[in-house]
């Protein structure tokens, strides 16, 4: 029977430091909920705490409703699978995966329960062999049959596809989301890969410097990120990011400005771009998501697009799409952690200016990386100079693009045109500069009077 796990405003200290801070959540009983995060934010602390694996400095933690932080780690019903889960090498996977059985019950004939859990992994064939004669998936599989083949009413994996190749990771991946449903056990599972946490999770919990940012369904935090950390470390290619400033004159349209450009807000003012007048004159940040940026002309607008213009810097063809680099001679904006933990792509990068203004955007990244260290980098790079569009050699040593678009592969463009951009502002994102959302209005906001 599977169980709840409730953590209610946990920490770890480690010396003076503090890996992870007041995490407070529920998996509720079968939940298959996935702990995101880059590197180092405490995701594997949260998994070993709760394990029983290391102590809790300070917080509660609950399994299946009971007071449990003092519990030894057998006490807990728990089995957990890590990256380079280690087999007995000498013991074939018919051996491995039956030793927990083998432990809690020496004299008992496990062979039908090993079968069974050999059958849901489909190992049968690998029943024999010893951990030296499998390849690195079929070991981690072995790996996952011992630990699941006494059934555990909590099932906690530390990133264990995380050493295989990219075709077996995306089988396994389906295969443990399989697996968890069939063995009712509540599930917890870390990952930096936001992609395999999109796909797994019935929740997504994101992690940043051991504090949690968001709890949410995958299609939730895709669409309502709680920060701009959120925003920026969920979907693939990343949202755009861009730094802007809210003009809302009362005797005209409201606008973004975006260096260079602006974006015109359309006209009936949308609830949420009213909400943003308050921010007049302040520095925001402004996100639009690939999709929803697209290379047409303005007299092709929908009713909720806004035009801007900008130079292609690079194609990438994907097969199945193209990603279009454009530069439309806004800033983009640095979000602290994400910049070591995803780099985005790059488009060519010949020259030295432009190599110079990249190492100083890694620079304020790496100096923003404290334990305290603010959502958005505080020192804002200079405006990058325009990108001329008929200078060959200005191309190569101006800035790199501040826009990635999705196309389709027909889609003729070339490095060094200019386009014209039609961006669906009824997906407009807006970050104040605390990195919170403003737009779409936060979660719980009440509604304005008309
Ligand atoms: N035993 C320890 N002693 C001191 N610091 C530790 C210890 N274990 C972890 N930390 C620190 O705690 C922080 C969180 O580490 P943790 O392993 O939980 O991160 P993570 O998100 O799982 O990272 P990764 O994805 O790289 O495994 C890191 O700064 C790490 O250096």
């Amino acid at each position: 029977m599977s169980r709840a796990i409730e953590l209610r405003d946990v920490s770890k200290k480690y010396g003076d430091s503090y890996a992870v801070r007041q995490v407070s959540f529920t998996v509720e009983p079968g939940e298959f909920l996935v702990l995101l995060g880059p590197s180092g934010c405490g995701k594997s602390t949260v998994l070993r705490m709760i394990a029983g694996l290391e102590d809790i400095t300070e917080g509660e933690l609950f399994l299946g409703g009971e007071h449990a932080n003092s519990l030894l780690p057998r006490e807990r019903d728990m089995s957990m699978v890590f990256q380079n889960f280690a087999l007995y090498p000498t013991m074939t996977s018919r051996e491995n995966i039956g030793f927990p059985l083998s432990l809690r019950d020496p004299a008992a004939d496990h062979d039908p329960a090993v079968e069974a859990t050999a059958r849901m992994l489909a190992i049968e064939d690998l029943l024999e062999r010893l951990p030296g004669q499998l390849s690195g998936g079929e070991r981690q599989r072995v790996a996952m049959g011992r630990a699941i083949s006494r059934r555990p009413s909590v099932f906690l994996l530390d990133e264990p596809l995380a050493s295989l190749d990219a075709r077996l990771r995306h089988h396994l991946r389906t295969e443990i989301s399989r697996i968890s449903a069939e063995l009712d056990a509540t599930t917890l599972y870390v990952t930096h890969d936001q992609s395999e946490a999109m796909s797994l999770g019935d929740r997504v919990a994101v992690l940043r410097d051991g504090v949690l940012q968001q709890l949410s369904p995958p299609q939730d935090l895709y669409a309502r990120p709680a920060n701009v950390f959120v925003a920026a470390f969920v979907g693939t290619p990343r949202i755009n990011l861009l730094d802007g400033v809210v003009h809302a004159p009362l005797d005209g349209p409201m606008a973004l400005h975006l260096g260079r450009q602006r974006l015109l807000l359309p006209q009936p003012l949308s609830v949420d771009h009213q909400l943003l007048r308050i921010q007049q004159g302040r520095r925001i940040i402004v996100g639009l998501r690939p999709e929803d940026i697209r290379i047409a002309p303005p007299g092709r607008a929908r009713p909720r697009e806004a035009a801007l213009t900008g130079t292609v810097e690079h194609v990438e063809y994907q097969g199945h799409e193209a990603l279009v680099h454009v530069n439309t001679g806004s800033r983009p904006a640095v979000v602290p952690d994400l910049e070591a933990s995803r780099p985005r792509a790059e488009g060519r990068l010949t020259s030295g200016p432009r190599k110079r203004r990249f190492g100083r955007v890694k620079d304020r990244a790496a100096a923003a990386l404290s334990p305290h260290a603010p959502l958005l980098s505080a020192a804002p790079a200079p405006h990058p100079a325009p990108a001329p569009a008929d200078s060959p050699h200005e191309r190569r040593t101006t800035v790199t693009a501040d826009l990635v678009l999705r196309s389709t592969p027909q889609e003729r463009v070339r490095a060094g045109a200019q386009v014209p951009l039609l961006v669906d502002l009824e997906r407009l994102y807006v970050f104040d500069h605390t990195g919170s959302r403003i737009c779409p209005a936060p979660d719980g906001m009440p509604a304005l009077d008309h």
